[in-house]
C-alpha cells in the first residue's frame, strides 16, 4: 500500500485527476472505475479542466461507477447517476454507451447486478478504480458486515451512512436505505486502487485501514491485500497514522 500524504483537498485532488489523466494517456482506450460522494468532486473539476486544456482524451474511456440508490430514476437530482452527468461527464467527450452505472430501477436488481459483473468482465476488468472511504471504513456502499461480499449485489445502508448522507437530501426520511454496490472483489480485481480521503472525519478509517486487522468489519482494510493500491489522503484524514 502506498500512502502519498498531501497538504489538502486542493492537492488531493489534483494527484487524483493526474493519476486518472496518466491513466487515460497511457491506455486511451481504459476502463475506469468510478466513485461519488463529496472526496471526489474537486479531482472531476481538475479532470475536466485537463480535458478542457487538451490533455486527456475520454473518446474511448469507458466507466464503471461503484453504486447506486435503490429506488431512484436516473434523472433524479439526488441520484449517482445524476451526480455524475452534473460532475463529469456533460463536461467532457465521453461516449454514453461508454458510461456504466447500476440502474436503481431495475425490475430484477439480481439479473441487473449479475450483468453488471458480465460487462465488466467482458470489457476486459477495470484499469484504474478510484474509491472514497466512509466514516465506518466502507468502500462502494460495502457496509462493515461479518463476511466481504464477493460481487455486485443489493446492501441494505448502515445508519451511520444514512446519517452521513442525508446531507445531500432534504431529510433523513428522504435518504434511500438500499443501494446497489460493487462488491469487494469486484473492486479488488481491479489492476489499480486509488483511494482518497480529506479531512478529520476520516481518520479514524484510515488509521483502520492502514494498520487495522482486515476484517470485514472495516471494509476498507481488505485494501492491504491489494497488489497496487495508493492512498491519496490530506493531512487532516492522515492525523491518525
Ligand atoms: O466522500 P464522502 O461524501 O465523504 O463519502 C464517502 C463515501 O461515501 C459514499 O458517498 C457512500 O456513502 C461513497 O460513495 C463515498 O466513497
Amino acid at each position: 500500500m502506498k500512502i502519498l500524504i498531501v497538504k489538502d483537498y486542493d492537492e488531493m485532488s489534483k494527484k487524483a485527476a493526474n493519476m486518472v489523466a496518466s491513466q487515460i494517456i497511457l491506455k486511451p482506450e481504459s476502463v475506469i472505475g468510478l466513485a461519488t460522494g463529496d472526496t471526489p468532486k474537486g479531482m472531476y473539476r481538475q479532470l475536466v479542466k485537463l480535458y478542457k486544456d487538451g490533455y486527456v482524451d475520454f473518446k474511448n474511456v469507458k466507466t464503471f461507477n461503484l453504486d447506486e440508490y435503490y429506488g431512484l430514476e436516473k434523472d433524479n437530482p439526488q441520484s449517482y447517476n445524476y451526480y455524475m452527468m452534473e460532475n463529469l461527464f456533460k463536461h467532457v467527450n465521453i461516449k454514453r454507451e461508454n458510461i456504466n452505472i447500476p440502474n436503481g430501477m431495475a425490475e430484477d436488481l439480481e439479473i441487473e447486478c449479475e450483468e453488471y459483473e458480465k460487462k465488466i468482465e467482458e470489457l476486459g476488468g477495470i484499469d484504474l478504480q478510484v474509491l472514497g472511504i466512509g466514516r465506518n471504513g466502507h468502500i462502494g456502499f460495502n457496509e462493515p458486515d461479518l463476511k466481504f461480499e464477493a460481487k455486485t449485489h443489493l446492501v441494505r445502508l448502515d445508519e451511520d451512512t444514512i446519517k452521513a448522507n442525508s446531507r445531500f437530501f432534504n431529510s433523513i426520511e428522504e435518504v434511500p436505505t438500499m443501494a446497489i454496490s460493487m462488491g469487494i472483489k469486484t473492486i479488488m480485481n481491479a489492476r489499480k486502487i486509488i483511494l482518497l480521503a480529506s479531512g478529520k472525519e476520516k481518520a479514524e478509517a484510515i488509521y483502520k485501514t492502514v494498520n487495522g486487522k482486515i476484517t470485514p468489519k472495516v471494509p476498507a482494510s481488505v485494501l492491504q491485500l491489494h497488489p497496487d493500491v495508493t492512498l491519496i489522503i490530506d493531512k487532516e484524514a492522515a492525523s491518525l497514522l
